[in-house]
């Protein structure tokens, strides 16, 4: 889509997702930077900081940018040490959490259906949700992308109480952190392919509006080619969101 609010009408979302980066000091000096820059205000940001600087960073960012928490767990409170609920989540002045990502599914081993509850569980505590879906490398080269994905997409889609507040983000798993982008018609099929399970699995209404986004190795040099494609409605931006330049990736339906 070249626009950032194109013929599906569907507003353009640029994640950052930090994941375990990052400093006060460091946040100050990005808050700065972002601050004094120019930010197309028809794109939606948001921000995924480490929990602990949430706070933090609400104080810091420019106030259009939204933020959001990595994780969450499945209820408001209880014996779970480390974990953090929506609740608490909210409580410091972030709308939106991560859930699913391929970090929490390989490396925390969380499975298919813990991420649907935490999705049901966020949404019902009134949180936005960004769920992440994407195939392994061994699960491409068998010719299994989609059907990862469609598996992925319905543990997600069981708890969903109101699409209005889920964006989907594709991250093929061997694009993140690699440098080794998925190129835009690599992206556009399976984001088709995802919308088009949205529209046989939940409705057409849903599937025109929600947005799908793209993560892995996005940077200012790439995000301009894969913003063109129809069915790519943002993207989640790890390394890169982490310098003065993320401005550019925010910016690049302008380019
Ligand atoms: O995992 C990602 C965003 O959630 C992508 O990370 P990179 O942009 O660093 O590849």
């Amino acid at each position: 889509m070249s626009t950032t609010a194109g013929a599906a009408g569907r507003r353009f979302l640029v994640g950052g997702n930090w994941k375990m980066n990052g400093s006060k000091a460091s946040i100050a000096e990005l808050a700065k930077a972002w601050g004094a820059a120019k930010v197309d205000d028809n794109v939606e940001v948001v921000i995924g900081a480490p929990a602990l600087y949430l706070d933090y960073v609400r104080q810091q960012l420019p106030a259009s940018f939204a933020t959001a928490a990595q994780n969450s767990y499945k209820v408001a409170s209880g014996a779970f040490t480390g974990e953090i609920s929506p609740a608490m989540i909210k409580d410091v002045g972030a709308d939106w959490v991560i859930l699913g990502h391929s970090e929490r599914r390989h490396i925390f081993k969380e499975a298919d259906e813990l991420i649907g509850e935490k999705v049901q569980h966020a949404l019902e505590s009134g949180l936005k949700v960004i769920a992440c879906v994407g195939e392994l490398l061994e699960e491409r080269e068998a010719g299994d992308t989609q059907k990862v994905v469609d598996r992925q997409m319905h543990a997600i889609a069981g708890h969903v109480s109101d699409w209005s507040r889920v964006v989907i983000a594709y991250e093929p798993v061997w694009a993140i952190g690699t440098g080794k982008t998925a190129s835009p018609e690599q992206a556009q099929e399976v984001h088709a392919n995802i919308r088009a399970w949205l529209k046989t699995n939940v409705s057409e209404d849903v599937a025109a509006a929600t947005r799908i986004i793209y993560g892995g190795s996005v940077k200012p040099a790439n995000c301009v080619e894969l913003s063109k494609k129809e069915d790519v409605d943002g993207f989640l931006v790890g390394g890169a969101s982490l310098k003065p330049d993320f401005v550019d990736i925010i910016n690049c339906t302008r380019a």
